[in-house]
């Protein structure tokens, strides 16, 4: 039987700015409330609610903010982690490479879209694989910074796994850059995490390479 991670992954990390009244309203409370002012948002644009496409948007939008791209602010949602022995003495590096990312930017809420990478060398344990994209699901799936986000997923691999020896590197482009303001659709954000034995020059290196090798 694989051992499951009892480690709260919000308490743990740098966390995002939640404030105290965050749990005092059920799913389906926040789902009408925002559909409520979502409604009101629509009407000041000058939105005909009435129309048949666009009357039941404010219950759409509610519903997508609670249950689907930020239903990582609810604790809840938490992953759990299997955890197996390292039956096998593995004791190279493990990646998991371009994790599909899809988050929103907290600043304008619209998408941050791009990959994740994470490596980690094990040591008693091994982490079951889709549980590191279910992690990186966890904190993309709230309103992000890039920085914040990779240091999230770089800590909380830390803590499962009891050790420091984690990788984390992202790639994503910020619509809020590309599809407004400066309007620029090239550029892209990078941001790494590396600790424990990933903070040598050759493990990084290693990874790096595994990282570019398409
Ligand atoms: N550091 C960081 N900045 C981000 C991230 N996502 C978006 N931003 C930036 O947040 C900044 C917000 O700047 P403001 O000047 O307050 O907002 P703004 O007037 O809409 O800025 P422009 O985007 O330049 O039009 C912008 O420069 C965004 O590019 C992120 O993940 N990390
Ligand atoms: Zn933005």
């Amino acid at each position: 039987m694989p051992e499951t991670s009892n480690i709260d992954l919000d308490k743990t990390i740098i966390n995002t700015p939640i404030h105290d009244d965050a749990f005092e309203l059920s799913d389906m409370e926040k789902i009408n409330k925002i559909e409520h002012h979502f409604a009101k948002i629509m009407q000041i644009l000058g939105l005909d609610l009435n129309d048949d496409s666009l009357c039941e948007t404010p219950n759409r939008v509610a519903k997508m903010f609670v249950k689907e791209i930020f239903s990582g602010l609810n604790p809840n949602n938490n992953p759990e982690i299997s955890l197996f022995e390292n039956k096998y003495g593995y004791k190279r590096m493990l990646i998991e490479k371009d994790i599909t990312l899809y988050s929103n930017c907290e600043h304008h809420f619209v998408p941050i879209i791009g990959k994740v990478h994470v490596a980690y060398i094990p040591g008693k344990q091994v982490i079951g694989l889709s549980k590191i994209n279910r992690l990186v699901q966890y904190y993309a799936k709230r309103p992000q910074v890039q920085e914040r986000l990779t240091i999230q997923i770089s800590e909380a691999l830390k803590e499962i796994l009891q050790h420091d020896d984690v990788a984390v590197l992202i790639e994503a482009d910020h619509l809020c850059v590309a599809s407004r303001g400066i309007n620029d659709t090239n550029s892209k954000t990078f941001t790494a995490e590396y600790s424990g034995q990933f903070e040598n020059d050759i493990v990084r290196q290693e990874f790096l390479l595994h990282v570019q090798n398409k």
